[in-house]
């Protein structure tokens, strides 16, 4: 990283040091380091092609990982990060692009969400949650989830994912092809989360302003390295083109 960091991280949850990763022989991450806190919404912030969502799938397993480690509730998972195992930890990745059942409803989708919860009072619980964070999936419950416009296939891919309680979630550009008042909807949902669930974020995304406004710390990254560290606050006293001089 080029400077020292400037804000006070919490107890870390989920440590990523010296990541190398990358795409059969050609290497795109060049040693990343990241912490956050337990409850924190940290943003990782750069332009296209720096590496993000290549951090983002080889933290959760879905690429392998060339070399460094990762560190969840100060235990070293590095040998066992697979999607599976991280699922089963509490670690879920929501990818950016739209991945429902699309010919299943919306209810059978969510409820596919909550398989790994035993308690069934426990599933009803979540599955009225997740009704009352995102409407228009009740209003839409018998529906097929293919039928659903692309923004409500990807509140619905964010509902099915919060199904299994995550501790932490890695958001993959989750305003993707919504239309700004979804944009604001999904953000102070996942806000909400984090503040009222102790929701710890990881969170990628192009959209720089309503991403601060639930964040408390920004990691940005170019060229499959981790660059900077600042707090949000300090990044929302910036305008935006100071913003993308810093990425
Ligand atoms: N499947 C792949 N095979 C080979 N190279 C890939 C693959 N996916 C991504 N890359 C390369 O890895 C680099 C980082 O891509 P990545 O998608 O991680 O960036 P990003 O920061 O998430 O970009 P964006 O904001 O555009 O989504 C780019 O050079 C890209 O071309």
């Amino acid at each position: 990283m080029d400077e020292a960091p400037t804000a006070i991280t919490p107890r870390p949850l989920l440590e990523v040091d010296g990541l190398r990763g990358g795409y059969g022989r050609k290497q795109v991450l060049y040693g990343c380091d990241l912490a956050i806190g337990d409850g924190e919404v940290v943003s990782l912030l750069g332009h296209n092609g720096a590496g993000k969502t290549t951090l983002l799938n080889t933290i959760i397993g879905l690429l392998p990982m060339r070399d460094g480690s990762v560190r969840f509730e100060g235990v070293d998972i590095t040998r066992s990060c697979s999607p599976v195992r991280n699922k089963q930890r509490g670690i879920s990745l929501i990818p950016s692009e739209r991945m429902v059942f699309g010919t299943l409803s919306v209810l059978d989708n969510l409820r596919l969400g909550a398989t790994l919860e035993r308690s069934a009072t426990r599933r009803a619980e979540r599955l009225e949650e997740m009704f009352e964070l995102f409407p228009i999936l009740r209003e839409r419950a018998s529906q097929m989830a293919g039928t659903l416009s692309g923004g409500q296939q990807r509140m619905l891919v964010i509902g099915v994912t919060l199904m299994s309680s995550p501790r932490v979630l890695l958001l993959d550009e989750p305003s993707l092809g919504l239309a700004p008042a979804a944009v604001d909807s999904v953000f102070e949902t996942l806000g909400r989360l984090a503040r009222e669930q102790q929701l710890t974020i990881l969170l990628v995304e192009q959209n720089i302003g309503p991403a601060l406004k639930i964040s408390d710390r920004v990691y940005t990254m170019r060229s499959g390295e981790i660059r900077r560290e600042l707090s949000a606050t300090e990044m929302l006293a910036m305008d935006r083109t100071q913003w993308w001089e810093l990425l």
